[in-house]
C-alpha cells in the first residue's frame, strides 16, 4: 500500500501532453523496453503462475476440510495430509517465484534506468552552449532525479501491478463463480461501490498529487536561489523577507500533504469497511446455502478467504493509476531533452589537420545568438598570423567573448567562416579543434578531484612529472606546495578552498599541459591582485609561448605585452593595429589607454 506522498500524480501535465509528446515518450519507453521483450515475457509468466499458486490457498483448504474430515472421521488420514502438504507447497511456490520475480524484475529496472541516465548524461554534455543557456540547469537536474524516480517506480511495480494484482481479482472472482454464483453476485455487487469511490479517490489524488508536486518544486526552487545568492541575501539583509516567503512556501507544501493524508484517510478506511461488508454478506448468504445443504462448508471458507483478499489489490491499482501519470509525464520530459539536437556538431567527412600552426582567419563572419536578435558580431574580417598575440579590448557588452566563443565553437558564425590553418573550424572534427584551440575563462571552473587531477584534464596523458613542471612555469607551485596535500589537495575540501587568483593560476597550468596552437584568454587574469598578476605576468607569458593567442583583458599590464590590439564596439573591430600605433593614431585604444595610465597614477 501507497504512504500518502510516494507517488506523484501530474495528471494535468499528462492530459496537456499533444499526441506528439504521448507517442515520443511511448516511444521512448519502447525502446527502453525492446532489448527487454524475452525477459519481460518471461517475468509475465512467473507472475501469473505465482497468482495461480497464491490463489490455490483457499481452494486447497476447501478440499481438505470437505474431503479430509469426513475421511478422518472414517480413519484415513490421506486427503486431510495431502491438503496440507499441497497447502504448503503451494504457499512456498508462490512466495519462491515472486521472490524470483523481484530480483528479476528489479534488476531489469535498474539496467534499463542505467542504460538511460548513461544517454541522457552523454546527450546533456553534448548540447550545444545556447541550449545550456536557455535550459535552466536545475531542470536538468530535475530530468536526471525526480523524473528518474519517477520512471523507477514505474518500472520496480508495474508489472506487479498491471499484470500481478489485476490477474489476482480476476482469478479470485473466477473462483468464486464456479464454486459458488451466488456469492459471485454478491461480490459484484460489492464492487459497484467500490469502483466508484476508487474513481472518487483517483481523481482527487491526482489534482492533491500534483499540488504536492509543484509545492515542493517552489519550495526547493526557493532554497537553491537562497543559498546560492547568500552573499546578496546577506549583504542587502534578505533574510526576514526570505525567511517569510520561505514560510509561507512550506506552510503550502504542509496543506497540500495534509489534504493528502485527509484523502487517504477517507478512501483506505472505507474500502476496507466494503471489504468487510462483502466477507459479511459472503458469510450470511453462505451460511443459509450451507444450512440449506446447498453448499459445503470448507467451500463457504474458501469463499470466505477468497472475499477477504479480493479488495487488497483496488488501492494498489489506484495508487498505480498516479505513478504511471508521473512515469509518462517524466518521459515526456525526458524524450523532450534527448529530441534537442546541438546545432554544434561534428562533420560527416571532418579534414584532418596536421603541423597546425595557428593562422587564424575571418572571413565576413557575423552571428547572432537568436534569429530576432540584433547581430551580436557585424560581418568581420581578419587575419591573424601564426603566434601573434592578439589583445581584444573594448566597452561592456561590445561584442569581445563573442568573437571568442565563436573561436572556440561554442557557437557557429551565422554567415561567412572562421579558418584555423586555411580550414574551416566547421569542417574538423570537435576533438581537432579542441585539441588545436583551447579557451581559459574567467569562472576558471576546477572539478571536484586534487590539484593535480585539476591540471591533468589539459593533458589526461599527462606524468605527474609534466604535471609538476606546468605549474611550476606558470607559478602555480608555490601555493600548491603550501596546500595540505600539496598537488593531491581536493580542491573541494576544507584547506583546498582556493582564491580566485589561485584558481586562475591552476586553469592557466591545465592550459600550457593542454599545449593548444590557439589559446583564448577571457577576461582571464581580471581577479587577479597586482602582485599576484605581476607574479604570473611571466607565467603568462611562458604560457603564450609561440602560439596564437587572443587576451580579452581589461588590464593594461596585459594588453602592452600583445603583438596587435583590436578595439570591438558595436559587434565590429573598430581599431586594429599594434598597441603603438593605436596610441598613436588617437582613437578608442588612445581613450582607453589613457585611462589606465591616469588611474594607475592615482593609485600611485
Ligand atoms: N547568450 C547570449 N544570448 C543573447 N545575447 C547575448 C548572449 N551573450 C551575449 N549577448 C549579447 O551580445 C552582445 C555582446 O556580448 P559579449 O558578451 O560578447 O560582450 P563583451 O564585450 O564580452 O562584454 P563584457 O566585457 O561585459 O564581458 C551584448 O549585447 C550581449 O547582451
Amino acid at each position: 500500500m501507497s504512504a500518502p506522498g510516494r507517488t506523484r500524480g501530474s495528471s494535468t501535465r499528462y492530459q496537456q501532453m499533444t499526441k506528439a509528446e504521448r507517442r515520443a515518450s511511448l516511444r521512448l519507453l519502447g525502446t527502453l523496453l525492446k532489448p527487454y521483450t524475452w525477459q519481460l515475457v518471461g517475468l509475465s509468466t512467473i507472475v501469473v503462475l505465482a497468482q495461480l499458486a497464491s490463489v490455490a490457498g483457499p481452494a486447497i483448504i476447501a478440499w481438505g476440510i470437505d474431503n479430509g474430515i469426513p475421511a478422518l472421521l472414517e480413519g484415513r488420514a490421506t486427503p486431510a495430509i495431502a491438503a496440507s502438504v499441497a497447502h504448503i507447497v503451494a504457499a512456498l511456490v508462490a512466495g519462491g517465484l515472486m521472490y524470483v520475480f523481484t530480483r528479476w524484475n528489479m534488476t531489469i529496472g535498474q539496467n534499463m534506468l542505467f542504460g538511460l541516465r548513461k544517454r541522457l548524461f552523454l546527450h546533456s554534455q553534448r548540447l550545444d552552449m545556447k541550449f545550456h543557456e536557455t535550459y535552466a540547469s536545475g531542470r536538468t537536474v530535475a530530468r536526471q532525479t525526480s523524473d528518474m524516480d519517477a520512471l523507477a517506480q514505474l518500472l520496480n511495480s508495474g508489472l506487479d501491478i498491471m499484470v500481478g494484482s489485476v490477474l489476482q481479482m480476476v482469478f479470485t472472482l473466477t473462483l468464486i463463480v464456479t464454486m459458488d454464483v451466488p456469492s459471485g453476485v454478491v461480490m459484484a455487487g460489492l464492487l459497484v461501490p467500490a469502483t466508484m469511490l476508487t474513481v472518487w479517490f483517483q481523481k482527487r489524488s491526482s489534482v492533491i498529487y500534483r499540488q504536492i508536486q509543484t509545492n515542493s518544486a517552489r519550495l526547493i526552487s526557493h532554497f537553491v536561489e537562497t543559498v546560492s545568492g547568500i552573499r546578496a541575501v546577506k549583504s542587502y539583509r534578505r533574510q526576514q523577507a526570505n525567511g517569510e516567503q520561505y514560510e509561507q512556501l512550506a506552510e503550502d507544501h504542509r496543506q497540500s500533504a495534509l489534504r493528502s493524508i485527509h484523502l487517504f484517510g477517507i478512501y483506505q478506511p472505507t474500502l476496507r469497511w466494503l471489504s468487510s461488508i462483502t466477507v459479511a454478506a459472503v458469510l450470511m448468504v453462505g451460511g443459509f446455502r450451507v444450512l440449506g445443504e446447498e453448499l459445503q462448508v470448507g467451500v463457504l471458507i474458501a469463499l470466505v478467504l477468497y472475499a477477504r483478499r479480493f479488495f487488497q489489490p483496488i488501492d494498489e491499482i489506484a495508487n498505480f493509476y498516479n505513478t504511471f501519470q508521473s512515469a509518462v509525464a517524466a518521459l515526456e520530459k525526458i524524450s523532450g531533452l534527448m529530441a534537442e539536437k546541438s546545432s554544434v556538431t561534428d562533420p560527416e567527412d571532418p579534414v584532418e589537420l596536421e603541423n597546425v600552426q595557428g593562422e587564424i582567419v575571418f572571413d565576413r563572419a557575423a552571428f547572432r545568438y537568436d534569429e530576432d536578435l540584433p547581430l551580436a558580431l557585424r560581418p568581420t574580417s581578419m587575419h591573424v598570423a601564426a603566434g601573434q598575440t592578439v589583445a581584444i579590448v573594448g566597452s561592456t557588452g561590445a561584442g569581445k567573448s563573442t568573437i571568442a566563443k565563436l573561436m572556440a565553437r561554442f557557437y557557429d558564425v551565422t554567415d561567412g567562416s572562421i579558418t584555423l590553418d586555411g580550414v574551416d573550424l566547421q569542417d574538423m572534427s570537435l576533438d581537432t579543434l579542441t585539441n588545436n584551440i583551447v579557451m581559459v575563462t574567467q569562472e576558471s571552473y576546477l572539478f571536484s578531484g586534487s590539484v593535480a587531477n585539476n591540471i591533468a584534464i589539459g593533458n589526461p596523458a599527462a606524468t605527474r612529472e609534466q604535471i609538476e613542471a606546468a605549474a611550476a612555469i606558470i607559478g602555480a607551485d608555490t601555493f600548491i606546495n603550501e596546500l595540505p596535500d600539496g598537488f593531491d589537495t581536493d580542491v573541494r575540501a576544507r584547506g583546498g578552498r582556493m582564491s580566485a587568483g589561485q584558481r586562475q593560476l591552476v586553469s592557466f597550468a591545465r592550459a600550457f599541459l593542454a599545449d593548444p596552437n590557439v589559446l583564448i584568454l577571457d577576461e582571464a587574469t581580471s581577479s587577479l591582485d597586482a602582485p599576484t598578476e605581476a607574479m604570473v605576468q611571466e607565467g603568462l607569458e611562458e604560457l603564450l609561448g609561440n602560439r596564437t593567442a587572443f587576451i580579452i583583458a581589461h588590464r593594461l599590464s596585459t594588453v602592452m605585452i600583445a603583438d596587435r590590439v583590436f578595439v570591438v564596439d558595436d559587434g565590429q573591430i573598430v581599431e586594429d593595429g599594434t598597441p603603438d600605433e593605436l596610441i598613436a593614431a588617437g582613437g578608442q585604444f588612445s581613450q582607453l589607454h589613457q585611462a589606465w595610465q591616469d588611474s594607475l597614477s592615482d593609485t600611485q
